[in-house]
């Protein structure tokens, strides 16, 4: 069996490493320099991090200097880097792409710009993923502020545009350590012959070894934030926990 992919998530707002709770602007805890987190789960193992700029998926800014830079040192380091946040148009597609990240993860652009979407997807293949942040079935962009459709239709319509890869997180469950949404995640797989990656609520190991069984349906990696900020657990428990 495949081993789980684990993504630490550093999130950034306003320079800061941060976690939300339901992705809610405002409900921030601060954890310091992004590039000191970023190099907190490299020195522990890990082989992807999931980095967020925050400020512009919010419309509140951006921070992508500083998301250049610490993509620009896992790079050098070997390790991959999903980029996310405001990825919503050419220019910044392009900006996001030009970090040397490994892949770029699209979010409201799929919901309000299917088009670009659609057109995005085919010329630049696995490098595009797409987030897929719902509230029960509803599609959420914007920084999760507004909905923006049902999960399955857009689904349907991505995987036929021949997306390669969903970043499914349950909105409820981010950042509040209640555990992952398995049944979200297996109804995703069941629609869906591409692979998934599980965001948010993890809490435990436990929960990671949940994921994990879910390997064989489609889910290929999990995004881990607040329960590493948190100190549940370490990541490299994490990533001895998901060994097969
Ligand atoms: O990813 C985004 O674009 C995003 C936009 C607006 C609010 C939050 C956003 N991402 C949050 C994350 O990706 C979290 O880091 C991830 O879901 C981890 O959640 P958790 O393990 O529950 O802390």
């Amino acid at each position: 069996m495949s081993t789980l992919e684990l993504l630490p998530a550093v999130d950034v707002r306003d320079g800061q490493a941060v976690r939300l709770v339901h992705g809610e602007s405002g409900s921030e805890t601060s954890y310091g320099a992004p590039l000191e987190a970023a190099l907190a789960w490299q020195r522990a193992g890990a082989e992807w991090l999931h980095l967020v700029d925050l400020d512009a998926a919010f419309g509140t800014g951006d921070n992508r200097d500083l998301i250049r830079q610490v993509t620009a040192s896992m790079a050098d380091m070997n390790l991959k880097v999903e980029l996310s946040g405001g990825i919503r148009d050419d220019a910044s597609l392009a900006a996001a792409l030009a970090t040397g990240c490994t892949r770029v993860n699209l979010g409201t652009a799929a919901l309000e710009t299917p088009e670009w979407v659609a057109k995005v997807i085919a010329e630049y293949g696995d490098k595009i993923a797409v987030g897929l942040d719902v509230r029960g079935t509803t599609l959420r962009g914007r920084g999760w502020t507004r909905d923006g459709g049902d999960l399955y239709e857009t689904l349907a319509r991505l995987d036929s545009e021949g997306c390669s890869r969903y970043v499914v997180t349950d909105i409820a469950k981010d950042g509040t350590l209640q555990g992952p949404n398995l049944e979200l995640l297996k109804n995703v797989c069941a629609a869906t012959d591409k692979p998934v990656v599980a965001s948010g609520g993890v809490s435990s190991l436990d929960d990671l070894r949940a994921l994990s069984e879910l390997v064989p349906l489609g889910v290929e990696g999990a995004i881990v934030g607040k329960a590493l900020y948190a100190k549940a657990f370490t990541l490299e428990e994490a990533l001895a926990a998901v060994k097969p």
